[in-house]
C-alpha cells in the first residue's frame, strides 16, 4: 500500500490590538464560523487549514497552512516574541471601527519583525521601511465591516498600511458567513495570499538553485538574525 507523502506546512502570525477581531477571523478562515464571544486569547492558539496552492493549475498540490491567533493585551507583550520564529507570512489585523487599531499595525510589523518602530510627531507610528525592508507576505485585513461607518470609503480607497507594505488587502464582517464564500474577491484574495506565502517558503529562486543574489545575501542575515 502506498504510504501517503507528508504535507508540507506553512506559519502564518496574526497580529493586531487585543478585541479587533483575529480569533474570529481565524474561526471564519478554518472553521466557516465565528463565535459572537470569542474571549480573550491568552497566549497563542493555532487552527490550521488545508490549502489547494495552485488550484486548478498543473503545479496543484495540499499544504497545511497554520494560523497563529496571538493575543493582543499588552500585558502579554514581552512573551510573545516566543511565537515570531519562524514567520512564513503575516495577517496584520484591524477593526475599521477603530482607527487606532489601524495606526498600531506598524507597531505590531515592527514586534513580528523585532525591529524598534518610528514614532512620527503626528503618532502615526509606522516607518514605510519597516515595510519596505521585509520579503514576508503581508495580507491586511480589516474587521466590523457591518459596522463601519465609513465602510464605503474603506472598501474603495487602500490602507496606507497595505500601501506601504505592498500587502494584499480585505475587509470583512467576520460573523458574516459569506463574507469567504468560494469565488468571492475575499476568498480569492486570500488564497492568493496563501500561494504567495507557499511560494516564497518552497519556491522561491533562492531555495531551488542553491545560488545567492545580494537580496539573497540580504534574506540570509534577516533569517539568520531571526527577522525572517
Ligand atoms: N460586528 C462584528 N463583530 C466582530 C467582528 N469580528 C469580531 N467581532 C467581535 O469582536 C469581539 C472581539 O473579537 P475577538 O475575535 O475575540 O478579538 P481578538 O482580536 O481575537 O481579541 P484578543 O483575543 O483580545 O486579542 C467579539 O465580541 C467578536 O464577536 C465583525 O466582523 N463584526
Amino acid at each position: 500500500m502506498a504510504v501517503p507523502a507528508a504535507i508540507d506546512k506553512v506559519k502564518i502570525i496574526v497580529v493586531g490590538d487585543s478585541g479587533v477581531g483575529k480569533t474570529s477571523l481565524v474561526q471564519r478562515i478554518c472553521l466557516n464560523e465565528a463565535s459572537t464571544n470569542p474571549g480573550w486569547t491568552i497566549g497563542c492558539s493555532v487552527e490550521v487549514k488545508l490549502h489547494e496552492y495552485k488550484v486548478g493549475t498543473p503545479v496543484e498540490k495540499t499544504f497545511f497552512v497554520e494560523l497563529w491567533d496571538v493575543g493582543g493585551s499588552t500585558s502579554h507583550q514581552n512573551s510573545r516574541s516566543i511565537f515570531y520564529n519562524p514567520v512564513h507570512g503575516m495577517i496584520l489585523v484591524h477593526d475599521l471601527t477603530n482607527r487606532k487599531s489601524h495606526q498600531n499595525l506598524g507597531k505590531w510589523l515592527a514586534e513580528v519583525l523585532n525591529r524598534d518602530t518610528y514614532i512620527e510627531p503626528n503618532g502615526y507610528n509606522y516607518d514605510p521601511e519597516q515595510f519596505a525592508g521585509t520579503q514576508i507576505p503581508i495580507l491586511v485585513v480589516g474587521t466590523k465591516a457591518d459596522l463601519a461607518q465609513t465602510l464605503r470609503e474603506s472598501s474603495f480607497s487602500r490602507s496606507s498600511v497595505a500601501e506601504e507594505s505592498g500587502a494584499d488587502e480585505i475587509n470583512l464582517d467576520c460573523h458574516q458567513i459569506k463574507c469567504l464564500a468560494p469565488g468571492s474577491t475575499n476568498a480569492v484574495n486570500l488564497s492568493r495570499f496563501f500561494d504567495k506565502v507557499i511560494e516564497r517558503r518552497y519556491y522561491s529562486r533562492e531555495v531551488l538553485s542553491g545560488h545567492s543574489t545580494p537580496t539573497q545575501e540580504r534574506r540570509r542575515f534577516l533569517k539568520n538574525n531571526h527577522i525572517d
